[in-house]
């Protein structure tokens, strides 16, 4: 059967790119989006955090903020879906336009700046869905708020209950001051006080495991404080990484000289590097999760051995389809097997123990 997106990827790509994120997420809603089937190997699987994962390519933040269509994403085939990021109060974001198609980079180019419905209406739609596949929230903050650690607490307080995992999203280069928080200090106060939000609502259930995620453009001191807090106890992750506020020499697009988060295909290289970083600062002692212009089995194969337990998509889902999923899953279930190994467990890292 033709795969649906070869018939109206090209369509939605001559729309406005919010607009066709609009359209996307009102025919996912609607149920006119056929679901695929998801990989199933064995080789895929893998428990984290007391989480079962079937396989490991997830949904990056960004696509879903207000947890309008987790479970039809589930139903794409992703192994997990992150929704978010979300904010205390509900916020306009941004003027328009602030998304931009990179084409001939196979890139993106986002402003946003945490448009979204906020806390309330996401808390309300979690907790009506059924508790099946893994969905996680990412938290940011409203561009207003001065002391940033009392709106990662709300957020906290308010999911801890209806989320598997939670993400601190100190990373995006649209609300001012954001990344300021990734430095030590700051870092070790917010996680700290968001850890014990966390821990307070989730009293008597299971907590959810609280993940960081980060820039790609901080220097090397930055990122070994950043190992310190992670390993210190306080964080159960790293998601690595958000949008980079780089331009390569490289774009061709007229579009590049955008303001905003650069993600896609000129991502690959500097967010993995980051990732490999990050797993030696870590000794491999947290799972990490890699994102940042992956668009085939062979990108994602590259983050899992240079560190990522999991995976994340956006930007190449824009080229693509949700089509890619499969395509990545079922190319990881052969690059495994190429490499003689039996479970993704086996792959992680791989790079820093020489060759397998
Ligand atoms: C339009 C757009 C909106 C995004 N919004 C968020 C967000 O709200 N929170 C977040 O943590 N990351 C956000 N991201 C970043 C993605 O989650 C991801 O980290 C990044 O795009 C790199 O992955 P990719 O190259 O596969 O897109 C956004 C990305 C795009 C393209």
């Amino acid at each position: 059967m033709a795969d649906l997106y070869s018939l109206v990827g090209p369509l939605l790509r001559k729309l406005d790119p919010e607009q066709a994120h609009g359209l996307t997420i009102r025919a996912l809603k609607s149920g006119l989006v056929p679901g695929r089937r998801a990989v199933s190997h064995a080789s895929l699987e893998q428990t984290l955090w007391g989480l079962r994962f079937p396989n490991p390519v997830g949904l990056a933040a960004g696509f879903d903020k207000n947890a309008e269509v987790p479970d039809a994403m589930l139903g794409q085939g992703f192994g997990f879906v992150e929704i978010g990021s979300v904010t205390p109060r509900p916020q306009p974001g941004n003027p328009k336009p602030r998304m931009f198609r990179l084409t001939e980079d196979l890139a993106v180019i986002n402003r946003m700046g945490f448009n979204n419905e906020g806390l309330d209406a996401v808390a309300a739609r979690l907790q009506q869905r059924p508790r099946v596949g893994i969905v996680g929230a990412n938290l940011g903050k409203n561009k207003e708020t001065e002391d940033a650690a009392s709106d990662y607490e709300k957020g906290a307080s308010r999911l801890a209950a209806y989320c598997d995992y939670m993400v601190i999203n100190v990373s995006s280069p649209n609300t001012p001051g954001l990344r300021a928080l990734q430095g030590r200090d700051q870092l070790e106060g917010l996680v700290g006080r968001t850890r014990t939000a966390l821990d307070l609502a989730s009293e008597g259930a299971k907590r959810p495991p609280l993940l960081l995620k980060i820039a790609p453009d901080l220097n090397d001191e930055d990122l070994a404080d950043i190992a310190a807090v992670s390993v210190a106890g306080s964080l159960d992750g790293l998601i690595v990484s958000n949008t980079t506020i780089a331009r390569p020499d490289s774009l061709q697009s007229p579009q590049a000289k955008e303001t905003g988060g650069l993600s896609g295909a000129p991502l690959l290289a500097p967010s993995t590097a980051v990732l490999s970083r990050m797993y030696a600062l870590t000794e491999g002692k947290l799972p990490l999760v890699g994102a940042g212009g992956i668009a085939s089995a062979a990108d994602a194969y590259a983050k899992i051995k240079a560190g990522a337990s999991l995976v994340q998509v956006y930007s190449a889902l824009v080229y693509q389809g949700t089509g890619l999923v499969e395509r990545i899953n079922k190319g990881l279930i052969a690059l495994l097997a190429a490499d003689g190994f039996t479970s993704i467990t086996q792959a992680i890292g791989a790079d820093h123990r020489g060759k397998a």
